[in-house]
């Protein structure tokens, strides 16, 4: 049996959404585990005044290609961008490139996507859905075609609390779908999405799983495999521990928390994890990992490794109670952002930190679907696979993550937040803890200020509290004169 390597050998393959977190990170590892494979198709947009090639050139120069750029200098001839706006009729590739792709092509790997929580329907069911069936449509003219990849969700079916791998049947025909809501305008489809989307928590999970089954609709005409990862973070090995470069996910909370805009947080629990080629790709059922341990880890990563500029000290403590969540809000949320952005205004500055924290409140809420529930996904086709693989193309290709050691695993993630997402220099870990250290002195400073001001008040106005403060300052004497005594005896 040949090896993985040995199998992309002269093999040309296209990728979408290779200019995302989840497209980089394959195009790097394609490029440095298969050196000999012939060509990299990418289809690219023109994107923030940025031209298509300007954006290409400015990927290849991440600091994700370093390896990959030492090797081979030249890496990026394999990379050929083709211009593509996926939610255009026809993906909007010029026919010249709609002939040269079909010639070539061998193996298909769908990763563009909107993951956008908030995402309108029609939006992401334009992106998610109808561009998934035009690159099918593509692949079917693609005369050496292998294997079309789709890169679902393991969430796709998260209105099931058992997931097996299989395609669910759909919530709705997605063909009689894209018809209904052509006609509408977005005002209805608004109005309405609650009530199609039903048990899922948003238009992302529901358009992966109408894109999951409109991938099946073709699978007796192509060679498909259905990827459905859970929750990706930074990179564990490779091409080194902790790349990231974005937000997602719980990124975003564990940047908060090193920030220190993370006080309190909803509970959080997490215990994860035959039609023949879907992949869940999960790892709570083989080397689980218990949200609380996250945030300890997190945090204590973020003592050691702390950002910069950090609004309070690390912190984020997990509660299921509503009351308590909405008075930490209230009190380590919302009166120090007040505060703060009252210091701003008379500096003469911009307030800012209300506006932070109500997008994080925002960003949290819409985690916390996910945060607060189980599942359990089967991933007995991950297992298979794996222990199809040779011993090389394991180690090569290593997706075991029973060998994830995760307190290690952290805190390169929250390094990797630090100095990717951040952009932040590790050699200011000295000042960042100086700083660190002054919040805390800060923190007791006006802990102290705060009860002597409370216990002032309160004795002031209470002959009881009066009493009992009477009655406490005399136990102490007592206590230390009976002290004294005993000690000179003993003297
Ligand atoms: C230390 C304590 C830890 C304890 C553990 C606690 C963990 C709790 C978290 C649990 C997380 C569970 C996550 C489960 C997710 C499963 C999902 C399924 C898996 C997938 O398929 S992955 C794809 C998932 N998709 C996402 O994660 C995208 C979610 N994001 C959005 O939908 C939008 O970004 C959002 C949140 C609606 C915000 O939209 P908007 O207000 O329009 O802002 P922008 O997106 O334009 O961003 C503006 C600006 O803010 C930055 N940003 C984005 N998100 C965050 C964030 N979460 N925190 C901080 N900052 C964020 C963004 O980069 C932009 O910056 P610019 O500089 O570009 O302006
Ligand atoms: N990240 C995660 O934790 C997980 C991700 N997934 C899945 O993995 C896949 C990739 O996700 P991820 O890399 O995180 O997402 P990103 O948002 O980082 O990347 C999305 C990609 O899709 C492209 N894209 C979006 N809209 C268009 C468009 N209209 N025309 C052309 N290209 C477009 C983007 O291009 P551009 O740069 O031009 O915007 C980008 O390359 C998705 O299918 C997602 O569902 C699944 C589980 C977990």
């Amino acid at each position: 049996m040949a090896s993985i390597t040995e199998y992309y050998a002269g093999k040309s393959v296209l990728i979408t959404g290779a200019t995302g977190f989840m497209g980089k990170v394959l195009v790097e590892k394609l490029l440095w585990s298969c050196p000999d494979v012939k060509a990299l198709y990418i289809l690219v947009r023109p994107k923030a005044g940025q031209t298509m090639e300007q954006r290409v050139s400015h990927m290849m120069k991440c600091k994700l290609f370093d390896r990959v750029r030492e090797a081979n200098p030249d890496f990026h001839k394999k990379i050929i961008p083709i211009s593509s706006e996926l939610t255009q009729p026809g993906l909007s590739i010029s026919p010249e490139d709609v002939e040269k792709l079909s010639a070539c092509i061998n193996i298909v790997f769908h990763c563009a996507a909107t993951i956008r929580f908030d995402e309108p329907l029609k939006h992401a069911l334009q992106l998610n859905v109808i561009a998934t069936q035009e690159l099918l449509s593509l692949a079917q003219r693609m005369h050496h075609l292998e294997a079309f990849i789709h890169i679902s969700t393991a969430y796709a079916n998260c209105n099931r609390k058992h997931i097996d791998e299989v395609i669910y049947p759909p919530p709705v025909e997605p063909k009689k779908l894209i018809e209904s809501l052509e006609w509408m305008d977005d005002g209805i489809v608004q109005d309405i999405t609650p009530r199609l989307i039903g048990d899922r928590p948003n238009t992302y999970t529901y358009t992966k799983a109408l894109a999951e089954y409109v991938v099946q609709q073709e699978q007796d005409k192509l060679n498909i495999g259905i990827i459905r990862p859970s929750i990706v973070g930074a990179s564990w090995q490779e091409p080194f521990p902790g790349w990231i470069d974005n937000f997602n996910g719980p990124s975003g909370v564990f940047i908060a928390a090193g920030k220190g805009i993370l006080q309190k947080n909803k509970r959080i629990w997490r215990k994860t994890p035959k039609t023949t080629l879907v992949y869940n790709c999960t790892s709570g059922g083989i080397n689980p990992f218990h949200w609380g341990e996250i945030e300890h880890h997190v945090i204590s990563s973020f003592k050691r490794n702390p950002l910069e500029q950090a609004f309070r000290r690390p912190n984020a403590n997990i509660t299921s109670n509503y009351l308590i969540n909405q008075y930490w809000i209230l009190v380590s949320h919302k009166f120090p952002a007040l505060i703060y952005d009252l210091f701003l205004r008379l500096c003469g500055q911009k307030p800012q930190m209300m506006r932070i924290f109500n997008r994080l409140h925002k960003a949290i809420g819409l985690l916390e679907y996910f945060s607060s529930q189980d599942w359990e996904w089967n991933s007995d086709n991950i297992s298979m696979l794996m222990s199809q693989l040779t011993p090389e193309d394991r180690t090569m290709f290593n997706f075991d993550v029973r060998q994830l050691n995760w307190p290690e695993y952290i805190e390169n993630y929250c390094i990797g937040t630090k100095k990717y997402v951040l952009n932040e220099d590790m050699s200011d870990i000295p000042a960042a803890r100086q700083h660190l250290r002054k919040l805390r002195n800060i923190r007791y400073t006006f802990n102290t200020l705060l009860v002597v001001f409370i216990w002032r008040v309160f004795i002031a106005r209470s002959q009881m509290a009066r009493n009992i403060w009477y009655f406490v300052v005399n136990l102490c004497f007592k206590f230390l004169s009976y002290f004294r005594a005993s000690s000179t005896l003993t003297n």
